[in-house]
């Protein structure tokens, strides 16, 4: 008996009107730190969030993930508390001229969002040689980071807005959410509900750095390949200021 027969599924562009709703989430997803309300996030909405996250591609199909849910306040406190420590050592790494402005930028959530996510990778999840994992072994983190991808742009169509905090010390965010060594904390997410969200990334808005134009992300034909009236390119500016960018 063939497994693979009747397993197919009609895989055609979807109807425009869906194709729209799903490039909106891509579009108009942000990271969020200073927007959330207060207002709980239900179960069900966290649950279709995270089902979300666990359909997410992941080398050897693996699923290397856990979503820790934070909701306990006392712990998130401690979380900010690490924030607040990385924070101080991130400013001094800056050229002197940019300290202050660093410094004016808001780069949490933790304790204003109603709940907080940790998302790990277990690298020992499928024992120790994995498909698709045996020619670099980063391959488990990255299957991770699509899985929080994914819950981005789900919790932009819930109206959740997520913002990822990576200016914490790993280690001790490892010890303070009791995860073991050889668990890998990959994102730190706050989530709730906003009802107004920037329309371009707030980094941007406040002049910290803008996104790159397509001629300085697009290569033919190998690294370095410019090829500046390439009609790819022509397209992809045109489709960039369709997307308001
Ligand atoms: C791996 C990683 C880590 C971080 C981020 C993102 C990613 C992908 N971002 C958010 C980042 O600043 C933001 O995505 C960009 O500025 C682009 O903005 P939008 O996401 O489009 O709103 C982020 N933001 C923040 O305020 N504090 C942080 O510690 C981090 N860390």
């Amino acid at each position: 008996m063939d497994p693979t027969k009747g397993a197919l599924q009609p895989s055609g562009p979807f109807l425009p009107a869906e194709r729209e709703a799903v490039y909106r989430a891509i579009f108009t997803r942000r990271d969020v730190r200073s927007q959330f309300s207060p207002q709980p996030v239900p179960d069900d909405v966290l649950a279709r969030i995270l089902t979300a996250g666990h359909h997410a591609p992941s080398v050897g199909f693996m699923q290397p993930w856990s979503f820790l849910v934070l909701h306990c306040l006392d712990t998130r406190h401690k979380v900010r508390a690490l924030f607040e420590e990385a924070n101080a050592e991130a400013v001094a790494m800056f050229p002197p001229e940019k300290q202050a402005h660093y410094r004016s930028l808001k780069l949490e959530g933790i304790v204003d969002a109603p709940v907080n996510l940790c998302i790990t990778c277990d690298p020992d999840r499928a024992g120790p040689v994995v498909l698709g994992r045996t020619h670099d072994m980063a391959m488990d983190r990255y299957s991770t980071v699509c899985a929080v991808q994914n819950i981005w742009l789900a919790a932009r169509a819930e109206g959740v807005g997520v913002g990822w905090v990576s200016i914490v010390d790993p280690i001790r965010l490892r010890q303070v959410l009791g995860i073991p060594e050889r668990v890998i904390p990959v994102a730190y997410l706050c989530l709730g509900y906003v009802h107004e969200a920037y329309a371009r990334p707030e980094l941007e808005v406040k002049g910290w750095r803008r996104r790159l134009p397509p001629e300085d992300i697009l290569s033919f034909d190998g690294w370095g390949g410019q090829r500046p009236d390439h009609p790819l390119l022509v397209a992809m500016r045109a489709a960039m200021g369709e997307a308001g960018s």
